[in-house]
């Protein structure tokens, strides 16, 4: 034994570290311990990114940090380089970019060595947390681990002589249930021990093992420790969790998930639009405020900027709220249920034979379907990709094909009532660029594809907390981040319209919108806004009047069109500004290159 003596930095915060394998419950944890709401869900790589969250003790705080999952400390991919780089004290902020609104992450420092270390170990796989966790000891860090998944052990009666592993490592280890926040008042415990200052930790000195060596005792300490019944049931669940991942009959109902989450998300979403969100607004909230404002209006510019065409008071009201709202309230819904069952990885390992031909791994199933929510967790969910190559391939058909949900809400808006077959037809065109454009980026883009393996989780009933839970923080989200720069986007056409800066565009842009798109001049409107917001590219459609085929060119313009402000700040943060630039330029010529030949084409049949 060895005692490391742990003197806590009385000028600032320490930060303690929150390390394990990947999909085994480590950010309930830290949402548990901190109190805070970040992202989870059961496939690996949710986590790409460390979150900071303060933890208070008796009055004593400390940082606790959210490292993403890693199964060695030899990284593979960007997500796992960060739990390294904080482990050796020598993180950068570069590795969180989005969580500044969970925590003001500018006061921690990252670079600094950790004053201590919970390692998360995962009770159902053992093995491969206890090779990890040897790995973290090398470190020498004042270390105690946490052991999570007890239910799913329990469950199949099997047990963990816990003080005996906890003998045999040399440190603490606390069992828990994290999702019924079981075990949590020992591992406040055992915090609050690291943070009291001059605190001596006892961790079991460990030389440095080659990495067979390690896996070896893994394998030894699991074999010592863990013991199984004597006849193993299969669960109806596990049954089914393997049977979902085979072929047959795993892709016949995959299709019938797919169609079901599809006719889910359009009915849901119609639903809480036609009953509750459009009544609310037009007959109740709309009219009071225009009631209240238009007595004191004088004519003119103002008058038109609140409650003319673009009226701030009308359309940036009506358009976030019951237009696109009613999606994201039914699109989050039914992903929430996929992300917290495991299915999503199932569906990945269904589809990788046919992925591959188009240049992706099965895993890219979850950076594509968080795409259809929104581009920014996409493309930072590609960090959990193995190369370069996919993680710019998966992003660029994400900013190019993949509608986000406020665009499909847009939509379904604009097409379903006038013909569902043009909606469908949407959907498949994005579909069919989505393939050629994988297909040309695998042939063109530079480096090699590495061999993946991927991780199936067990198949789970999804919790209805969870699932709650994670649609509100969602719906919060939207209504900050989407609704409320909207709102302010649609305030500024409205100045633009009024002003008659509007018409003027629409005079510059009529060769390309009027003479090469076939639309009319004021379709203008919406590629100015577009590049803002996705969605406006196609909600102020929806305004004119246009025929069946105007409306469709116009959908595969707003559908293939430049990815919006956001999405590019990411791409060139995430990559550099070239990759911006050139997602940029594919965008664009794709857009008008695709919706003119629509026009052409479309106009010699009709
Ligand atoms: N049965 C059971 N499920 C759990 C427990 N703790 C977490 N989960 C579930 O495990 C899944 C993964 O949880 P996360 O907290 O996202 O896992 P993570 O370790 O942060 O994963 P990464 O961010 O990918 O590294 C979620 O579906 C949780 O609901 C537990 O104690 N028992
Ligand atoms: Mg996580």
């Amino acid at each position: 034994m060895r005692t490391v003596i742990y003197v806590r930095d009385s000028q600032e915060k320490s930060n303690i570290l929150l390390i394990g394998p990947p999909n085994i419950g480590k950010s309930v944890i830290f949402n548990n311990l901190t109190g805070l709401d970040i992202s989870i869900a059961n496939y690996v790589g949710t986590t790409v990114e460390y979150t900071v969250g303060e933890i208070d003790i008796d009055g004593t705080k400390a940082n606790l940090i959210d490292v993403p999952g890693t199964y060695t400390l030899e990284a593979s991919n960007e997500a796992e380089q960060v739990a390294i780089d904080m482990l050796q004290g020598n993180a950068n902020e570069k590795n969180n970019s989005h969580c500044s609104d969970i925590n003001d992450v500018n006061d921690v420092d990252v670079s600094k060595k950790p004053a201590a270390v919970i390692c998360v170990l995962d009770a159902y796989n053992l093995e491969s947390s206890l090779y990890l966790l040897q790995q973290v000891l090398q470190y020498n860090l004042p270390t105690a681990a946490v052991i999570n998944r007890m239910d799913l052990i329990e469950e199949r009666g099997e047990k963990i002589d816990i003080e005996y592993l906890s003998k045999v490592l040399g440190i603490t280890i606390v069992p828990t249930v994290a999702v019924e926040k079981k075990g949590f008042e020992k591992v406040n415990e055992v915090i609050s021990s690291f943070m009291t200052v001059g605190s001596t930790t006892e961790t079991k000195s460990f030389n440095h093992y080659q990495s067979e060596n390690l896996w070896k005792k893994a394998e030894e300490i699991t074999e010592k420790v863990k013991t199984k019944p004597e006849t193993t049931i299969e669960s109806t669940r596990q049954k089914w969790g393997e049977l979902l991942v085979r072929p047959w009959p795993g892709l016949p109902i995959s299709i019938l998930i797919i169609l079901l989450a599809f006719g889910a998300i359009v009915g849901i979403g119609m639903g809480i639009r036609q009953y509750i969100l459009l009544p609310f607004f037009l007959n109740l909230i709309i009219p009071s405020l225009v009631g209240l404002v238009e007595p004191f209006l004088p004519d003119g510019l103002i008058y038109g900027v609140l409650i003319g065409e673009y009226g701030l008071l009308i359309k940036g009201l009506e358009w976030p709220f019951t237009l696109v709202l009613p999606y994201v309230i039914s699109f989050y819904s039914v992903l929430s249920v996929m992300e917290d069952s495991g299915y999503l990885p199932r569906l990945g390992g269904l589809l990788d034979g046919i992925l591959n031909k188009f240049g992706l791994p099965g895993s890219s199933v979850v950076p594509l379907l968080l795409g259809y929510g929104c581009g920014i967790p996409a493309i930072m969910a590609t960090r959990s990709l193995n190369s370069y190559k996919e993680r710019l391939t998966v992003s660029t058909l994400v900013s190019l094909a993949i509608p986000c949900v406020a665009q499909s809400g847009a939509f379904v808006a604009l097409l379903a009532e006038r013909s569902i077959s043009v909606l469908i037809a949407v959907f498949l065109f994005s579909l069919i660029v989505l393939f050629l454009a994988g297909i040309t980026l695998d042939k063109t883009l530079p480096g090699a594809r590495p061999y993946t393996i991927m991780e199936i989780p067990e198949l789970l009933p999804p919790r209805k907390n969870v699932v709650l839970k994670k649609v509100w923080l969602r719906m919060k989200n939207y209504i900050f981040d989407g609704a409320l720069p909207m709102i302010g986007i649609i305030g500024i056409a409205a100045l633009l319209y009024e002003s008659g800066v509007m018409e003027i565009v629409g005079q510059v842009l009529s060769p390309l919108v009027v003479n090469w798109l076939n639309l009319p001049a004021e379709a203008s409107t919406p590629l100015v806004l577009g590049v803002f917001r996705r969605e406006l590219t196609v909600i102020p459609l929806i305004e004119m009047d246009l025929t069946t085929l105007q409306l469709f060119t116009g959908a595969i313009v707003g559908l293939f069109y430049v990815p919006c402000v956001a999405i590019i700040a990411a791409l060139a943060r995430e990559f550099d500004f070239k990759a911006a630039a050139f997602i940029l330029i594919l965008t664009t010529v794709t857009a008008f290159g695709i919706g003119g030949l629509i026009a052409r084409i479309g106009a010699l049949f009709l």
